[in-house]
């Protein structure tokens, strides 16, 4: 069953720290691998968050309704939301070398989808485990651990970024109850 973590989680304090030369030549070299299959890799990361995390489907008004994901995979707005996470983290894992250029690339997705897309910023920390979930998966045969906590570290960093850029534009959570349906709320559970 769905568990969205709540607002106590969202404000825990992360820590953001820059990748060492070892960690970013793990991180993309695996990225590589993962990246050649781009389209592929980014439909089956985005149809497994929404099949997990059916709440998250709420902000996309052509494929909210869908159930199964065989039909969330045909979804034209899915697979271009694939490309478009797929391609940001492209420009993040080429730039790794480069904090300015991450920061500032993240800070651009943060705040659009606080602004825009009106996202509660949780939901960027669970499609990122998802994200290092299906990586970890494709690169099975060749994924030490050190390449984990690499990827550990990518994921810390991207998720307060972005919650940085929330902050700076002065987000305020919504109101459980109208944004995210009761039923998956931690609290509901018996
Ligand atoms: C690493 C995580 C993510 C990245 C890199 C990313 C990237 C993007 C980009 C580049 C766009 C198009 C430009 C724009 O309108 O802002 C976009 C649109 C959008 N994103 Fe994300 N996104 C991420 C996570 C999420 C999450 C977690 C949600 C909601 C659960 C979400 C919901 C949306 C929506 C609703 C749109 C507009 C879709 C449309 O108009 O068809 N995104 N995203």
């Amino acid at each position: 069953m769905e568990k969205v973590p709540g607002e106590m989680e969202i404000e825990r304090r992360e820590r953001s720290e820059e990748l060492s030369e070892t960690e970013r030549k793990a991180v993309q070299d695996t990225w590589a691998r993962v990246y050649a299959n781009c389209e592929d890799v980014g439909v089956a990361i985005l149809v497994r968050f929404f099949v997990n995390f059916p709440s998250a489907k709420q902000y996309f008004s052509q494929f909210q309704h869908l159930e199964e994901p065989l039909e969330m995979e045909q979804s034209p707005q899915l697979r271009k939301h694939a490309l478009r996470v797929m391609g940001a983290l492209n420009t993040v894992v080429e730039n790794l070398h480069d904090p300015d250029k991450v920061s500032s690339v993240l800070a651009l997705v943060g705040k659009a989808h606080a602004l825009k897309h009106k996202v509660e910023p949780v939901y960027f920390k669970i499609l990122s485990g998802v994200i290092l979930e299906v990586i970890a998966e494709e690169c099975a045969n060749d994924f030490p651990s050190e390449t984990q906590r690499a990827w550990s570290k990518l994921r810390t960093v991207i998720y307060s970024h972005v919650t940085a850029a929330y902050k700076e534009v002065g987000w305020v959570q919504q109101l459980p109850t109208t944004n995210i349906p009761e039923a998956t709320l931690p609290s509901s559970r018996s």
